[in-house]
């Protein structure tokens, strides 16, 4: 996968040379290259921002400097590819949900654009239409200085999905929200801390009472955090003991 992220802190994305999406890039898994949006000004003060039309407080990222730099992403694709997504983080995008991670994960070629100020010229996301599928993606709702946080999130939460990323594949399955659920609690050794105990049941090498168990608590944990989460589960996907167990 090849991954062009766009941002006038190009160094806020220095965590994604780190770890095990550092690993993936060195391992040729992701391609990801990072720009400096004030390489594509043109004036000697490399500006990237003005007053808002309509007026209001703050300042707005110009188009110029956003055409010019998306313009090389989709002229540096390393092929005939599809369209690459553009993905522009905005408390006004669609949410950022584990579904989306794993449908961007099957694209070839991601691009993100790291807006500042008080956002980027709307123009800029009718005229990349021509040339990307725009989709304009929020982390959650509260407001961030910028981009930048979202595309880390983002970054990791796709990349973690491609094949070779992450050790143990197995690990990316039974995942919060992988199943319309929250996790279960996991525990490790030693069995007594500080006068707790681990759950006896996970001692007990029964490994039939232990998935039930542990699917209990997911849905004890979600109908207590997340209520949300079960408005919208499909209880019809569970085995009968699972749904009896709601
Ligand atoms: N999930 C999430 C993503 C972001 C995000 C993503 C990208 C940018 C680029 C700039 N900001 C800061 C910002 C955004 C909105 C406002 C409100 N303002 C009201 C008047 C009309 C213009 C907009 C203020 C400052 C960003 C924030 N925050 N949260």
């Amino acid at each position: 996968m090849r991954i062009d992220v766009v941002s006038i802190f190009p160094d806020y994305l220095a965590p994604l040379e780190l770890s095990l999406i550092g690993k993936a890039r060195q391992d040729g898994i992701l391609d990801l290259r990072v720009h400096d949006l004030r390489e594509f000004t043109t004036d000697r003060h490399r500006t990237v921002d003005d007053t808002p039309y309509g007026g209001g407080a703050g300042m707005v990222m110009k188009a110029e400097p956003w055409a010019q730099a998306l313009t090389a992403v989709a002229d540096a694709a390393p092929g005939p590819e599809r369209r690459p997504v553009l993905i522009v983080p905005s408390p006004a995008g669609e949410r950022f949900t584990q579904a989306l991670a794993h449908e961007l994960a099957g694209e070839e070629h991601l691009a993100f654009a790291c807006g500042r100020y008080e956002g980027i010229d709307e123009r800029v996301l009718e005229w990349a239409a021509e040339r990307f599928d725009v989709r304009p993606v929020s982390l959650g709702d509260y407001v961030l200085n910028g981009g930048e946080v979202a595309v880390l999130a983002m970054v990791e939460a796709v990349g973690r999905l491609l094949p070779g990323v992450v050790g143990n594949p197995e690990s990316l399955v039974e995942e919060s929200h992988s199943d319309g659920l929250l996790e279960y609690p996991v525990y490790t050794k030693p069995a007594q801390w500080r006068d707790r105990e681990v759950p006896a049941v996970l001692l007990s090498g029964n490994h039939g009472k232990i998935a039930q168990w542990r699917r209990h608590e997911q849905f004890r944990r979600t109908a207590l955090r997340r209520p949300d989460l079960l408005e919208s589960f499909d209880a019809g996907s569970l085995p009968r003991a699972d749904r009896n167990a709601l």
